[in-house]
């Protein structure tokens, strides 16, 4: 392990909850909640998660959170990811939740945000980690669901920072959700996007102009855009890449191909994030060695990502300054 990387303070941007769910914690809930699973063993569905493209791998992930009932397992989920974070020196993060992906099994909205936001809480006031939860629609839902999500969560506002869009990027795109992005932000809730992951350098440019959202999810196709990579960078606009997130699901065929170190030399504010770690083989100090390992990042880059981390995050201002300060003695 590399202790640098380690040791680096950051945020991350880009995690499904749902994407956190350990193997282990999967079959300790299944028998908590005598719920049979299509898999033996741990090993026997680590072996499963073989992907040859997003939706190989979606299957599995909904799949899997099936075995999420109560409130406190929603909670053990999210404190097994805080943990991670906490021996990482992650110190501030905006997790995803798929409500619909709980409430079309019959899990009450409510169950799923009580037992996320009382671990987030402790996160807060045990290691001190600031969190802001962002909600996410299925894109392969319609708008009508998403309507309805956005209405189960009124009452819990006080409890989420943002929505997003995330699932099936083909033929789901942007404009799908364009009412119902734009009730969100009259909510006054921030907004981002998985565009560009599967998709083409268009659902970037559609997620930033009919969406208006704050941020980019992956965005990593906008490189085949040479005006748009010149946008991204002058209005700076964050993409949050997720490194082996796009080589498991073989959006780049090897880390030696990845373009997320490019974009950073070419001004565009890209940062590090580790997607769905349980499926893909690592957390953020994970995903920071892999860059280093295919790569070549050298230090001062990670660094650079690091800061794009707390500066392109939701944090409030005081708090995003005293996240930015905790580089200070790395650049000095
Ligand atoms: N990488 C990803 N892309 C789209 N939807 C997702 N849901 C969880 N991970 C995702
Ligand atoms: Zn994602």
């Amino acid at each position: 392990m590399d202790q640098f990387l380690n040791a680096l303070p950051k945020a991350e941007l880009h995690l499904h909850l749902e994407g956190s769910l350990e193997p282990e914690l999967m079959f300790a809930l299944a028998e908590r909640n005598g719920i049979a699973l299509a898999y033996d063993s741990v090993d026997e569905l680590r072996q499963a998660y073989d992907f040859g493209n997003l939706q190989d791998f979606l299957d599995l992930y909904y799949q899997g959170a099936a075995v999420l009932q109560t409130e406190q397992d929603f909670y053990d989920l999210t404190w097994a990811y805080i943990e991670r974070c906490q021996a990482q020196n992650v110190i501030h993060i905006e997790p995803f939740f798929d409500p619909q992906t709980h409430t079309a099994r019959g899990i009450a909205f409510e169950t799923v945000i009580n037992g996320i936001s009382r671990a987030l809480k402790d996160a807060e006031s045990q290691h001190g980690i600031s969190t802001g939860l962002i909600m996410c629609f299925l894109r392969h839902l319609s708008e009508a669901e998403a309507f309805e999500t956005l209405q189960q969560a009124t009452p819990f506002l006080d409890n989420i920072i943002g929505i997003g869009l995330d699932s099936s990027e083909q033929d789901n795109p942007p404009a799908k959700f364009t009412r119902v992005f734009a009730k969100a932000r009259e909510l006054g809730l921030l907004t981002v996007a998985h565009a560009g992951e599967e998709g083409p350098a268009q659902n970037v440019i559609d997620a930033l102009d009919i969406l208006k959202v704050d941020r980019i999810d992956h965005g990593v196709r906008a490189a085949d855009d040479t005006a748009l990579m010149e946008r991204l960078a002058h209005e700076n606009i964050a993409l949050t890449v997720c490194p082996l997130s796009n080589t498991r699901l073989r959006v780049f065929d090897d880390m030696s191909q990845h373009n997320i170190l490019q974009m950073l030399e070419q001004g565009v504010k890209v940062t590090v994030n580790s997607d769905d770690p349980a499926y893909f083989g690592g957390y953020l100090t994970e995903n920071f060695l892999a860059l280093e390992k295919g790569l070549g990042m050298t230090h001062e880059q990670a660094i650079q990502l690091a800061r794009n981390s707390f500066q392109y995050s939701f944090a409030k201002p005081e708090r995003k300054a005293a996240l930015l300060a905790t580089l200070d003695h790395l650049t000095t």
